[in-house]
């Protein structure tokens, strides 16, 4: 647990039931400044209940939901309720729910590596566009705390890394606090300080390497899933930057070699652990 002095959120013993439903129960979770917080299980586990929680959106059952006065949050939610049909530029998105100028939207872009699409059309967007649109827009205002409901939603593999390592690049220039939704466990779980796992209730919680040699996760998840954590983290010594650019652990910068970083997907694509069917 981290200084309760520095926590932007705090959720104590929380849990929400609609009727007669308990749609998670009893979680602890708390999130400070610079701390990345991802939680995971299978689908209807209680993630995005939880997240909801601690943004305040919905209001706990039981136990208690505590955030710091005034608050900035950043949000990006798992659905988005567009008219995918109508014209709508990437600049006015951003502008939608946030007084922003032209230049507060640019700027946001840039930080996404999404800087050129401030004219183009939503609906034209690939995957990997809209979801760092939707990272720009969350960060805009610079919040203390942002909370990203599957931000990899759509995304290739080798983009998802880039888009992880754009979020451990955000947390460590803004300093934000973020909480994090993935099933994508492989990749998150090593971009995370901690994991926590829902299955309706707390499963399992700890460093990324603790959860994935946990029996409780092994029993939900098998253990394949941790193998899978395990590639992961051997073979990431390199950092893809917003740029498209990579950085390797000796800090040399290259453009032109993308294929040379993958090599532990393109052998092995059945590694990469996808949870949303599990459970
Ligand atoms: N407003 C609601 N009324 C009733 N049940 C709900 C409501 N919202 C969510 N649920 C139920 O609560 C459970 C938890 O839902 P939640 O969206 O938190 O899960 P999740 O772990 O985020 O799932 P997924 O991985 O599929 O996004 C699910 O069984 C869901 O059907």
């Amino acid at each position: 647990m981290t200084d309760p002095q520095t926590q932007l959120v705090k959720l104590e013993g929380a849990g929400v039931r609609k009727g007669a439903e308990w749609l998670v129960r009893g979680v602890d979770l708390s999130v400070s400044p610079g701390e990345i917080i991802t939680l995971i299980g299978p689908n209807g586990s209680g993630k995005s209940t939880t997240a909801k929680m601690a943004l305040g959106i919905l209001t706990p059952s039981e136990g208690r939901a505590v955030r710091v006065p005034g608050l900035k949050v950043g949000y990006v939610p798992q659905k988005l309720t567009i008219d995918w049909t109508l014209p709508l530029s990437v600049h006015r998105f951003l502008r939608l729910t946030n007084h922003l100028s032209v230049a507060e939207c640019t700027k946001a872009l840039e930080q996404t590596g999404a800087g050129r699409l401030l004219n183009a059309e939503m609906r034209n967007l690939s995957g990997g566009e809209l979801q760092r649109v939707m990272l720009a827009r969350a960060i805009a205002r610079n919040p203390d705390l942002l909370v990203l409901d599957e931000p990899v939603q759509g995304v290739d593999y080798a983009g998802e890394i880039a888009i992880y390592d754009l979020i451990s690049e955000i947390r460590s220039t803004m300093g934000c606090g973020i909480l994090m939704i993935s099933h994508d466990l492989h990749v998150v779980m090593a971009a995370a300080d901690q994991v926590v796992c829902l299955n309706g209730h707390v499963c399992c919680r700890g460093t990324p390497s603790d959860v994935s040699k946990d029996a409780n996760y092994q029993a939900l998840f098998g253990a394949r899933a941790g193998a899978a954590l395990a590639v992961y983290e051997h073979h990431h010594d390199h950092v893809h930057l917003p740029d498209g650019q990579v950085r390797h652990a000796d800090g040399t910068l290259c453009s032109a070699c993308p294929g040379e970083h993958h090599d532990h997907v393109h052998d092995e694509p059945h590694k990469q652990t996808d949870l949303s069917n599990a459970g």
